[in-house]
C-alpha cells in the first residue's frame, strides 16, 4: 500500500547492487584493507540494514555507495547505472545533523533543490517554475516528516529528533531513488530514538524508497529492516544476511516478541564472536 505524499519525486524506486567492493586506505605508507569483496543487493523498495563491529567499514561502504569515495576495486550499481560520483538519485542522512543554522527549516529543505536548479537540472521548467516546484516539494517533505508547524523555525529552535526529521525531509525533497542513512538516530536519547524508528517506518511506507541503513544497534536493525547484512570485523566481509520475517506494519511492541529476540540473538552472537576475535588478534600483535 502506498499513500505517497507527492514530493515531486520520480516515483520509480531503484535497487542497488554492491559487486565485489574492496577498499583500502593508505596512511603514512601503511595500507589497511577496510572492507573486502563485499557483495549484496538491496531490492527496489527494500529496507536493508548493515550491522557489524566498530571499524569494519560500514561508513566507508555507505560513502562508496553514495559516490563520495571511489572503491579501490569493485562496482556499485544503482538500477542499471554504475556509481561514479554523488548524484540526485541518492539522498543522505548522517548521524550529525547537517542543517545550515542561518536558514529556516523550509530554506534548509529547499537547499538541495536550489542546487539542482542552479546546475540546470530543472527539466523543462523555467527558473520561476522551478522555484514554485521547489517550494511545493519542500512543503510536502516537511509535512511528510511531521514538521508542518515548524516550517519557519531555525535549527536551534528544534529538538534533536526534530532536526533529524528535518534532515530526512531535506534528503527526501530531492526525490532520491535510494536513501542512505548512517546511524541517523545514534545521537538521540533512547525514547526519541524509538519514536524516530517508528516514524521512519511510517515515512518509508508512504514514500516507498529503497533504504540502506547503518546502525550499531541490533534491535534497531531488526525492527526496521526486511534484511540485515552482518559484517565481520575489519577487513569487513559479509558474514551473514538475515531475512527478517516479521509482519508489517510493525509497531514497537514487536520488539518484545520471541521471534524478534531470536533474530537479535542470532546477530548479537555473530558480532560478539567477531569482536572477541578482533580483540584477541590485536592483543596477540596480529
Ligand atoms: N579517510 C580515511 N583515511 C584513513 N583511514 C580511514 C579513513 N576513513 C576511515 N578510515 C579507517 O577505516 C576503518 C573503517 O572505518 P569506518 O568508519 O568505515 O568503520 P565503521 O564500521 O563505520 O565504524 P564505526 O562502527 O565505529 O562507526 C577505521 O579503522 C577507520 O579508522
Amino acid at each position: 500500500m502506498s499513500t505517497s505524499i507527492d514530493t515531486g519525486a520520480d516515483p520509480t524506486t531503484l535497487g542497488l547492487e554492491v559487486q565485489g567492493v574492496t577498499h583500502e586506505f593508505t596512511r603514512h605508507g601503511n595500507t589497511m584493507t577496510v572492507c573486502e569483496n563485499i557483495e549484496f543487493d538491496v531490492r527496489p523498495g527494500e529496507f536493508l540494514s548493515i550491522v557489524g563491529p566498530s571499524g569494519c567499514g560500514k561508513t566507508t561502504l555507505l560513502r562508496i555507495v553514495g559516490g563520495l569515495i571511489k572503491a579501490t576495486s569493485g562496482t556499485v550499481m544503482i538500477g542499471d547505472e554504475p556509481v561514479t560520483g554523488p548524484g540526485p538519485d541518492r539522498g543522505f542522512v548522517f548521524q550529525q545533523d547537517s542543517l545550515f543554522p542561518w536558514r529556516t527549516l523550509t530554506a534548509n529543505v529547499r537547499f538541495g533543490l536550489e542546487a539542482q536548479g542552479a546546475r540546470g537540472m530543472r527539466g523543462d521548467l523555467s527558473r520561476g517554475e522551478w522555484r514554485k516546484e521547489s517550494e511545493a516539494r519542500a512543503q510536502a517533505a516537511i509535512e511528510l516528516v511531521g514538521l508542518k508547524d515548524f516550517a519557519n523555525h531555525y535549527p536551534h529552535e528544534l529538538s534533536g529528533g526534530m532536526r533529524q526529521r528535518a534532515n530526512l525531509a531535506r534528503a527526501l525533497a530531492i526525490g532520491p531513488r535510494v536513501l542512505l542513512m548512517d546511524e541517523p538516530f545514534s545521537a538521540l536519547d533512547a525514547q526519541t530514538r524509538e519514536i524516530m524508528q517508528s516514524e521512519l517506518l511510517r515515512i518509508w511506507r508512504q514514500n516507498a524508497t529503497t533504504v540502506l541503513f547503518i546502525t550499531h544497534q541490533i534491535d534497531e536493525a531488526v525492527y526496521l529492516s526486511d534484511r540485515v547484512v552482518v559484517m565481520s570485523a575489519r577487513p569487513g566481509r559479509v558474514r551473514d544476511v538475515v531475512d527478517v520475517d516479521l509482519p508489517r506494519p510493525r509497531d514497537l511492541h514487536v520488539k518484545r516478541t520471541p521471534e524478534f529476540v531470536t533474530y537479535t540473538d542470532r546477530i548479537w552472537r555473530q558480532i560478539e564472536q567477531e569482536a572477541r576475535q578482533a580483540a584477541m588478534t590485536s592483543t596477540s600483535g596480529g
